[in-house]
């Protein structure tokens, strides 16, 4: 747009940025090479292909690992301030234990990809974990096993030492919840384990004082030379209450306790959310058991735990209805579902996606970055994964619908709620393994065909509103 067309209450404000975001095991490929360890969605994908709806897996997925070069030359014709993309641990170290050997090729690979970013002017954004988990440190328990931060922190100095110098923007963790609840939970990701309301608990109760643990090594051993910022990227849904009942605003509430403030509650203002404490204390004690299922922080990790943020980081989607249930009188049952106690549903008038859980409903990102804002003392808020899926095409209308509608509503959270968003990430740079799904829903800028060899990459026409939008930082579509 040239400005003039612009309105001001179209336009996004200057130093607001704008970036795009893969992860490792979903794009890189080379699963085995160069000195690469097993990962846990290696190990699951080859031992149990039918998890996968297609079958499919990421050994080769779109070949970052070989065509790093080209992504990037897609990132410069998007014109993004940053990249948000995530470290193999099993890449950088084979057995992901403390103390084992570190591989020089994961090294080199990510520097090179860094050089890359930086000679383009394009800034590195870095998770250090996004789901794939060295198969090693599986078969000692995964992050059940309170051990796990000794590994992770061991990872994170790695990471610090050898990157630190470029990246000045980290996340920990991508999406505790699903790497807990989908992951040792209910199964719906690798391991594949299904312990709800038991494993999972522990599972965050090691996830979080690990990434307590990394943030405190880069405070104490990187900051001072390095100058970077650190945070946590948990996801959660815009929770409405179905009525305007008490019982149904409290179950809102609770749902978003139970989902973000699981995470953000320890990091911002200190512990479990006192609800979560509160409602699987009293289940676990009707269920006969000798302490609550939900582990306990001490007063000293509570503070060590507390403060442990630069910013605040949110993965958004969609949004649910939230009603009240009776309450879930068979004690027998043990599940995250059963202590958390509601009923979530979406309108039948929402638009769908190709994704089961995700419907298009922009208002809800704006009540939710109010909702982020209110609960944990206005912080700068970064948008770290937003997007929708779709069964491919390169005239991807609705994808610009979605993208127009929601960043509206983030530019309305900032210029009439005063929400101090800073970043929002478009999930996805291109189309890649999505999981269980495998490559059968598509959230990418550019599609990717999967059955060539070249893993060539095509511009949608979402990738050419994205970058009319971050040129012009306005929304209105009919950018001469
Ligand atoms: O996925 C896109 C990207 O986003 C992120 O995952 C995004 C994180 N997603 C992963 C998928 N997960 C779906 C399970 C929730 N779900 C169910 C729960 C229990 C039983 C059955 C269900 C079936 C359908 C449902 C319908 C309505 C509500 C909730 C439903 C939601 C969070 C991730 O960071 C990226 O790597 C990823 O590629």
């Amino acid at each position: 747009c040239k400005e003039a067309t612009c309105a001001t209450n179209q336009t996004f404000p200057n130093y607001f940025k704008f970036g795009v975001a893969t992860a490792s095991y979903q794009v890189e490929g080379a699963w085995n090479e160069d000195g690469k360890g097993e990962n846990i969605w290696d190990h699951l994908c080859h031992t149990n292909p039918d998890f996968v709806d297609d079958r499919s897996n990421g050994d080769i997925a779109c070949d970052s690992y070989h065509k790093y070069k080209d992504d990037v030359a897609m990132l410069k014709d998007l014109g993004v301030d940053f990249y948000r993309f995530s470290l193999s641990w099993s890449r950088l170290i084979p057995l992901g234990l403390a103390g084992s050997p570190v591989n020089q090729a994961g090294i080199d690979y990510y520097k090179n990809l860094i050089q890359e970013l930086v000679n383009n002017n394009i800034e590195p954004l870095v998770t250090i974990f996004h789901w794939d988990l060295p198969e090693t440190l599986q078969e000692y328990g995964g992050f059940p096993n309170p051990e796990s931060e000794e590994h992770f922190a061991y990872y994170a100095r790695v990471v610090f030492e050898n990157f630190g110098d470029s990246v000045k923007y980290w996340l920990t963790f991508n999406e505790p919840l699903q790497t807990c609840h989908e992951g040792y939970g209910i199964g719906f990701t690798a391991p594949g384990y299904k312990s709800s309301g038991l494993a999972e608990y522990k599972c965050t109760h090691t996830l979080i004082k690990a990434h307590a643990r990394a943030y405190h090594v880069y405070d104490e051993e990187f900051r001072t030379q390095q100058q970077g910022y650190v945070g946590i990227a948990p996801d959660t849904y815009w929770y409405e209450p179905a009525s305007g009942s008490v019982s149904d605003q409290e179950a809102a509430e609770r749902a978003l306790q139970f989902t973000y403030g699981w995470f953000a509650n320890p990091i911002f203002n200190g512990n479990y959310p006192s609800v979560m404490i509160e409602r699987i204390d009293e289940r676990s004690k009707l269920q006969g058991f000798a302490s609550s299922r939900l582990p306990k922080f001490t007063d000293e990790e509570v503070e060590y735990i507390k403060g442990t943020h630069d910013f605040l980081a949110i993965n958004a989607y969609s949004t649910l209805y939230v009603q009240a249930k009776e309450e879930e009188v068979d004690t027998a049952v043990i599940s995250y579902d059963s202590d958390l106690n509601v009923d979530t549903f979406f309108d039948d008038s929402w638009e769908e996606s190709a994704s089961s859980w995700l419907r298009v409903v922009p208002w809800g990102m704006r009540k939710l970055l109010n909702w982020l804002s209110k609960t944990y003392n206005h912080p700068e808020i970064f948008i770290t994964e937003n997007g929708v899926s779709d069964t491919g095409g390169l005239n991807d209308d609705r994808r610009i619908n979605y993208y127009r509608e929601y960043l509206s509503n983030v530019l309305e959270a900032i210029l009439d709620d005063g929400v101090n968003v800073t970043r929002y990430t478009a999930w996805s740079l291109m189309d890649n393994f999505e999981w269980a799904r495998g490559y059968t829903e598509k959230y990418g800028l550019y599609s990717v065909n999967f059955d060539d060899p070249g893993r060539p990459r095509t511009s949608k026409a979402s990738a050419s509103y994205y970058s009319s939008v971050i040129s012009s930082k306005c929304l209105v579509d009919n950018c001469e």
